[in-house]
């Protein structure tokens, strides 16, 4: 289904564990800073609204997208006690190529991080071909892409709390 189709900021409670003994990090880029500040509020609105508590989110910034990838793993590197990062970035097709390794290099990065680290890192980062679809994407039309990866983020922080149970 496309964003098009669905509304990134609507959940159901009633289907999210309570994020009140969640630890949450967030990395945010600053490239594009209006639509990564958006989507970071769309983010941090929702873990609260779904229990989580302030002292317990703590948010670095990276200069690009590019830098997530380092920001998240030296954030699950730096802190004991986190369960989730959510990786949070807009990057938006100009003229060249740049575009196109920019979205590899931190799609990749960000899989890497799932895959070497004990601690889910989310993807909460845009990759449109315009402003005008950054910003639907962060609050406007189609909802906001931060609230989703909140509710993501709350859902493998659960996930990740359950798996250790049956270790
Ligand atoms: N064009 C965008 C960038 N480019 C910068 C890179 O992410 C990186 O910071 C630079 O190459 C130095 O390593 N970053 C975004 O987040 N969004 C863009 O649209
Ligand atoms: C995603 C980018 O790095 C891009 O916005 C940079 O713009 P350009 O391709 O025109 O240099």
């Amino acid at each position: 289904m496309a964003t098009e189709n669905k509304n990134l900021s609507q959940y159901d409670k009633t289907t999210i564990p309570d994020a009140k003994n969640f630890r949450f990090g967030i990395v945010v880029s600053e490239w594009n800073e209006t639509i990564t500040q958006a989507l970071f509020q769309g983010a941090f609105d929702a873990l609260i609204d779904c229990g989580a508590i302030k002292e317990n989110i703590v948010r670095w910034n990276v200069p690009g997208s590019f830098e997530l990838v380092y920001g998240c793993k030296k954030m699950q590197e730096s802190f004991d006690m986190l369960d989730v990062v959510i990786a949070i970035g807009s990057v938006i097709q100009g003229e060249t190529k740049h575009f196109d390794f920019v979205c590899e290099g931190v799609t990749q990065g960000i899989k890497d991080l799932n895959l070497n680290s004990d601690i889910p890192v989310i993807f909460c980062v845009l990759t449109d071909n315009t402003i005008q679809q950054s910003i639907d994407r962060s609050g406007g039309k189609h909802g906001n892409k931060g609230t989703e990866a909140a509710i993501a983020a709350i859902k493998m922080a659960q996930l990740r709390k359950d798996a250790k149970f049956y270790k």
